[in-house]
């Protein structure tokens, strides 16, 4: 039974003419940009293509804008929408919640992983905010450029009036129809860690050489780029795969532990095998990095946001290994690319699992307090004294809870979001939303449809916010899909069931569309049995982070919460490896 109607496919997927040139079939590595990926189509799921829409039964590209064209989604109505901040007052602050929001089995480390991952799949091409303020310069009017947010009187956290918003870089599809970007490539392949363009790649490698570059054994601060967003505090800026490397400490240390892990992984191999040439050791490390993520990514993490039920209905747990190690579901028809409703609302759900600190736990699990807010784009935080704070952080990302999945989303994101490089800052929910309009994204209603759930009829549905739901909209069908869909409930805390449907969907498209998925078997690329058995049975976020974080102990499963019975706090060494033995060729003399 498929979720998303049959009708419901992709649209053509715009793309840069170099895609032009052949397609080597006999590619042993996936490219960094995802070029040639699909063979037929070779830009799908490569990045700085568009973002996805679906298609209605006519095969006409589903989307609201209000002009039809590019002007941000009004209501049915044609008046204007309600106010986005203060959507995010009456529904999603934090104190109309219960006094304890923490997720009772989820842990911090759920929601790095789920940033990290986020950001694998989607980064929206959004002119630079620090150098374009729509409210002070002389493109303020341009609506195709500026969407500002305004700031009712009397409100309690940020100044009235306009509040900065730039619309993500808009482009023209076939049908003159506004369309958007996505810089980062569709795929879960660790683009996070390699980046999504050739040229970043190269920044990040030592040449000649099969390493990550490394400042300190920190993440490497090369001269000319900087991401800092932050330009008041004197420090060194770290460069990964993704710019957006050090929103926050936790997802920071994410990064370099991967980073840490590709090279791990390189230098033993190099000693496995010294004929092999740095470009080899290179790929075969970044094949296994890639192999790693995606297996825990789909196996341990996806099934604590979609709920064990859609991860079956959508075909997303891999293979048992009691079963047959290999599988096959790649589908060249399938265009992996990530879908606007994911991109602004679904994938956003990581939004309200935020809590308002990032602690550092010391060895003796002494905890320091540390607010979220005080921490944006801190990557200080995370280098300072050669980086004695890594273990702390990831003790804290082990041992405190993740928030509760709901429609409450703490005040240090919601009102003081990136107060740099000084107050007022933004609100997160209040951003989510306009972003969702100005990208002409179809509202609740509309998505609950497409995925054969009822439409919501009366704002009654939504227990005690039907108030304030019909004090703001005019109609049912007029609610943004952000507010909507964080408003359900899933008696397992996983998301409600239309963001179930638009995240099993998108993943499942994830995997079916990546002609390099880990578990295929007969390729050029493919693993050998017994190394696909031996990542399937030993690839462990645990173990990653726990030997590249220098801590010595870590709860077995970290997505979880320490537990006395179950998930105890052991060594690392006692948690499985990868055997990396059977990456050594055996050389025949023939
Ligand atoms: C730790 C705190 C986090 C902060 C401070 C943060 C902040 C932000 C900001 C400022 C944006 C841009 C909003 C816009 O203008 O459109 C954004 C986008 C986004 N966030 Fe978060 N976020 C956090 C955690 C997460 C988590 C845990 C997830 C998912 C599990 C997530 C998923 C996303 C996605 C999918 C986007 C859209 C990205 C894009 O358009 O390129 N975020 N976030
Ligand atoms: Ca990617």
């Amino acid at each position: 039974e498929d979720f998303i109607n049959v009708y419901a496919s992709y649209g053509e997927n715009g793309g840069p003419k170099e895609e032009c040139a052949a397609c080597n079939v006999y590619a042993q590595y996936r490219t960094v940009d995802g070029l040639c990926n699909n063979q037929k189509n070779p830009s799908f799921g490569k990045s700085n293509s568009l973002f996805a829409r679906l298609n209605d039964e006519n095969g006409n590209k589903i989307f609201d804008y209000a002009d039809g064209k590019g002007l941000p989604r009004v209501a049915k109505n044609g008046d204007e929408l309600p106010n986005a901040r203060l959507i995010s007052q009456a529904i999603m602050d934090e104190d109309l919640g219960p006094p304890i929001q923490g997720d009772k089995i989820r842990s911090a480390q759920v929601v790095s992983h789920g940033q990290l991952v986020a950001h694998d799949i989607i980064k929206t091409n959004i002119p630079s905010f620090a150098e374009n303020d729509c409210c002070k310069n002389p493109n303020k009017d341009d609506r195709d450029f500026c969407f500002p947010l305004q700031i009712p009187e009397n409100d309690p956290d940020l100044p009235a009036g306009c509040l900065n918003f730039v619309r993500a870089k808009g482009v023209k599809d076939n049908n003159g129809v506004r369309q958007q970007i996505n810089q980062a490539t569709a795929f879960v392949d660790a683009s996070v860690v390699y980046g999504s363009t050739p040229e970043l790649t190269k920044t990040l490698r030592v040449p000649d050489s099969f390493l990550l570059k490394t400042d300190d054994n920190l993440l490497p601060t090369p001269a000319g780029i900087n991401n800092c967003f932050n330009p008041v505090k004197p420090k060194k800026c770290p460069v990964a795969g993704d710019s957006r490397v050090a929103v926050v400490p936790m997802l920071n240390v994410q990064h370099l532990a991967w980073h840490r892990e590709h090279n791990r992984i390189a230098s033993e191999l190099h000693i496995l095998n010294p004929h092999w040439k740095d470009e080899t050791v290179f790929q075969e490390a970044r094949k296994i990095v890639i192999a790693m993520f995606q297996h825990i990514t789909y196996n341990d993490f996806l099934p604590l946001i979609i709920g064990q039920a859609s991860m079956v209905r959508f075909g997303l747990f891999s293979r048992d290994v009691n079963e047959g190690v290999f599988s096959d579901c790649y589908d060249a028809d399938i265009n992996p690319q990530v879908m606007d409703a994911v991109n602004v609302a679904a994938h956003r759900f990581g939004h309200s699992q935020v809590t308002n600190f990032q602690n550092l736990v010391d060895d003796n699990y002494n905890t320091v307090a540390i607010k979220v807010d005080d921490v944006f784009e801190s990557p200080q935080l995370v280098q300072q004294n050669n980086g004695t704070n890594i273990p702390l952080i990831a003790r804290n990302l082990a041992c405190s809870a993740s928030n509760r999945i709901d429609n409450f989303i703490v005040d240090g994101i919601r009102n003081r979001l990136n107060r740099i490089p000084e107050p007022p800052g933004s609100d997160i929910v209040a951003r989510n939303i306009q972003r969702g309009r100005e990208q002409g994204v179809s509202g609740y209603n509309k998505w609950r449809e497409l995925c054969s759930l009822e439409p919501i009829k009366s704002f009654k549905a939504f227990g005690k916010y039907w108030k304030a739901l019909s004090e703001l909209y005019n109609d049912p069908d007029d609610i943004d899909l952000f507010v909507g869909g964080l408003l359900e409930k899933d008696p397992e805390f996983n998301v409600g069931p239309t963001f179930q449907c638009l995240l099993g969907f998108q993943y499942q498209r994830i995997k079916q569309g990546d002609r390099f998925w880990y578990e295929r078997p007969n390729q050029v690329f493919s693993f050998t049995k017994e190394q696909l058995r031996s990542i399937k049975e030993n690839a462990r976020i645990s173990k990653i982070l726990c030997r590249n974080l220098g801590i010595n102990r870590i709860s077995k499963n970290m997505f979880l919460l320490p537990q006395k019975e179950w998930n105890r706090i052991i060594p690392c060494d006692e948690l499985p490896d990868i055997d990396l033995s059977l990456w050594k060729e055996q050389l025949s003399y023939s």
